[in-house]
Order: structure tokens, then sequence, then C-alpha cells
């Protein structure tokens, strides 16, 4: 069995997007700078929006050049129309992240445009992006996955149909997105099944929010059924400020423990890691940063498992 997970750091974008405070670029430098170099790999650094209705956004295009000079790292971006996939790709990102709620409710709210508008707009990057020089690998985030606030519940078999239209666009990667929380490992073990079902190996996320608290064992249903890739923020920021009550993202941190112990490989460095939420409570003081391995402390024990450090 595959135990390499990869992990996409999605602080500086999702984390960011819905804080009180402004976080200045030379500042998410620094911090992504940290991430790095805890071996971090993959971060979502920024978002190409409208900077009207997310300002905490509006630098992305000051920000990505500088991380693009990070060695190793893959920068990915997100984009919520062909316009953004554009300004993503000129200014050299390596991923395009894109959402498409199944609730047409929400993606009204987040995009101003329904599910199946949102699908052909896909379609259209897709298109466009495979007709430039560079490659750009394209990843869809398949939003409000497991049910939303303002619709209420999702069908199983609506979201595994809005995933296979996704997937018919040609896009690299799906993830399954819990918007706003409310998904339950039982829930997640269905929705990840039927999904794998429609559209095989091209669901390899999961993008999920902790606001019941079932965050990590969402997390571990889905590494149940042979899911080995994760969104994640750093002291648990985040949520999408068009979906009413989104609260903040997995804990990094406490997914990294969870995997190590676990006996999977993150290449992330745990001391490392915990040392980069400094620079985000000073740079946002107004947030509640959680993690229980960072109220903790990090036990002896995690030294002598299968992660032993030599
Ligand atoms: C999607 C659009 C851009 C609609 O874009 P549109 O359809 O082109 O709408 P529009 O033409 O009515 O434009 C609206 C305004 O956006 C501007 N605009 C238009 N496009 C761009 C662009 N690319 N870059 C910069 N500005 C842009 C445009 O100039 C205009 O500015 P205004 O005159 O009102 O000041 C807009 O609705 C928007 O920016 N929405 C914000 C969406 C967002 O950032 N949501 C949060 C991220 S998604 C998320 O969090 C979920 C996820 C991924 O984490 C997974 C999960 O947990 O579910």
């Amino acid at each position: 069995m595959n135990q390499d997970v990869r992990l996409c750091e999605v602080g500086p974008r999702d984390g960011l997007q819905m804080a009180k405070g402004m976080m200045p670029a030379a500042d998410k430098l620094r911090w992504i700078r940290q991430l790095a170099s805890a071996g971090l790999r993959e971060i979502e650094v920024g978002s190409f929006v409208s900077p009207r209705l997310v300002p905490q956004m509006a630098d992305t295009g000051v920000i990505l050049p500088e991380v693009l000079k990070i060695d190793g790292l893959t920068v990915c971006a997100l984009a919520c129309n062909l316009k953004g996939a554009i300004a993503a790709y000129e200014a050299g990102a390596h991923v395009l992240s894109f959402p498409i709620s199944v609730s047409d409710t929400h993606s009204h709210a987040n995009v101003g445009k329904g599910t199946d508008a949102q699908v052909e707009m896909m379609a259209s990057i897709v298109d466009w992006v495979r007709s430039q020089p560079r490659p750009m690998r394209i990843d869809a985030a398949v939003a409000t996955a497991f049910g939303c606030s303002m619709e209420g519940g999702v069908p199983v078999r609506r979201v595994a149909l809005v995933a296979a239209a996704v997937a018919r666009t040609g896009v690299d990667e799906i993830a399954l997105a819990d918007t706003v929380g409310y998904a339950h490992p039982a829930q997640v073990r269905d929705v990840v099944r039927a999904t794998q079902d429609a559209v095989g190996s091209q669901l390899t996320k999961l993008h999920l929010h902790d606001t019941m608290g079932l965050g990590l064992a969402n997390a571990l249903a889905g590494l149940n059924e042979g899911i080995r890739s994760f969104d994640s923020c750093l002291g648990g920021l985040g949520g999408c400020p068009f979906a009413p009550g989104a609260s903040g993202n997995i804990v990094t941190e406490d997914l990294v423990f969870m995997l190590e112990s676990m006996g999977y490989r993150t290449g992330v460095d745990l001391p490392r890691l915990l040392a980069a939420r400094g620079l985000l409570a000073d740079a946002l003081p107004e947030e509640t940063l959680r993690s229980g391995v960072a109220a903790a402390g990090i036990p002896k024990t995690f030294y002598a498992g299968a992660n032993a450090v030599a």
C-alpha cells in the first residue's frame, strides 16, 4: 500500500481569504518560505479573483513570481473564471485550482454562476491551457460535496454526476471539498466510493473543513478509501467567505502528526512546521490558531515509532 501522502498547504489562500486582518505581502512571502522549508512541497499561494470581493488575495500577482524562486516548490493558485486562469498561467503557476460547487445556490454566491455554467467555464479553461506552450496542472475542487449551508443535504448521486461532468472537461485531478465541514466518516467513504466509480483515478484529493471537529476522522476515512492527497491549513484557518457558516480547514500540524504517527510519509518536519505558526500569530493577532499538537507539544513517543528520527 502506498504510504506517501501529498499535502497541499492552502493557508496563504484559503487560510487568509476570510481573515479579519490583511497580511502584508512581505509577511506572506516569509510565511510561504517557512512552510516550504518545513518540507511542504505544494502550497496554494493565493487566488486570482475580484480584489473587491476578496481583498486579502489582491497581491497574489506580486507573491507568485517570488515564490516561484523557491527550489522544488509546486506553486498552486486558485481562479474562478477564464480571466483568473489566464492571470495564474501568465504569472507562472504550476497548478490551477478551480472550484465547481455541486450546490447551485453556493455556486451562484461564490462565483456568480450556476454549477452547469461553471463546468462549461472549466472546459473553456482546459481548452485554453492545453493550447499554451507551457503545461499547467489543472485541479478541480468539487465543492459542497458533503452538504451545503444554503441548500442542505447534497445527494451522493449528484456529487458523482457533477464530478463526471468535471472529469469530461479533461482536468488533471479532482478533489472533493467539504466546504462547510458537515461531512462525517461514513459519508466520506460513500461519496469517495461513488466518485471513484464515476471518475476513477482522476479523484485524487480531499479538501476538508473542521466545523464539526470531524476533519481528521474524515481524512482517515479518505485514507482508508485510497486517497493520498489532502489540502490543509496551518493553524486551521480558512473558510469560503461565500458559504455561510464555513469555518477553518483541517489543521496541517495535526494532520502531519496523525499521518506520520501512523507510518505515512509526508516529508514534513513537524518542529519546523510548528515554528511557522509564530509568524502567522504575529501577523494576524485577531485570529485564533488551532492545533492539538501545538497546544500539547510533540510527545517523545512521536519520535519512537515508525517515524523515528535517526
Ligand atoms: C468569480 C468572480 C471573479 C466572478 O467573475 P465574473 O463572472 O467575471 O463576474 P463579473 O464580470 O460580474 O465581475 C465581478 C467583478 O470581479 C472582477 N473580476 C472578474 N474576474 C476577475 C479576476 N479573475 N480577477 C480579478 N477581478 C476579476 C470584475 O472586474 C468585477 O469587478 P467590479 O467591477 O465588480 O469591481 C467573482 O465572483 C469573484 O471573484 N468571486 C470570489 C470567489 C472566491 O474567491 N471564492 C473563494 C474561493 S473558492 C473556495 O473557497 C472553496 C474551496 C476551493 O476552498 C473549496 C471548498 O472548501 O469548497
